[in-house]
């Protein structure tokens, strides 16, 4: 708060490891003026709102969703599936951790008989 004093525009990445105080900095932010773009993931990767995101983005004035394409298919991705073996909900990674996967195709990966 105390940096975006002198600024007016304030930008924050990877908002869903934020805690739900997040929401009320962007407000306040936001009622003084100051233009916020908050930038996160939606869903954790079991498809669970992740963080304080479902908070940001009722709050928000303008809502941009923006859609990776399914590794397996090329449909536009539903979820970062995880292909590493961790149940924790936090787990920093890229492209060894994590596929983008449409609906169908992380369904299909659910099912009994899906071998990795
Ligand atoms: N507007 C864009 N045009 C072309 N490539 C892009 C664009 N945005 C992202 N990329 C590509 O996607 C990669 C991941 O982008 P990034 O901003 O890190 O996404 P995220 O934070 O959602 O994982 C980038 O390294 C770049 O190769
Ligand atoms: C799905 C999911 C992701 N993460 C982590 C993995 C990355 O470090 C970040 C997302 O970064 P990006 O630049 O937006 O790709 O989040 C996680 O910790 N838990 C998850 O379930």
């Amino acid at each position: 708060m105390l940096l975006a004093a002198e600024a007016d525009v304030i930008g924050i990445d990877e908002a869903q490891f934020f805690d739900d105080s997040l929401v009320d900095v962007c407000n306040t932010l936001a009622n003084k003026g100051k233009r916020v773009i908050v930038a996160g993931l939606d869903m954790d990767f079991r498809g669970l709102p992740f963080g304080p995101m479902p908070a940001l983005l009722a709050i928000a004035d303008e809502v941009t969703k923006v859609r990776a394409i399914c590794l397996r298919c090329g449909n536009l991705a539903y979820v970062s599936h995880r292909i590493v073996k961790s149940e924790k909900q936090v787990l920093l990674g890229e492209k060894d951790e994590y596929e983008p996967l449409c609906r169908a195709c992380y369904l299909e990966t659910l099912r009994p008989s899906h071998s990795e």
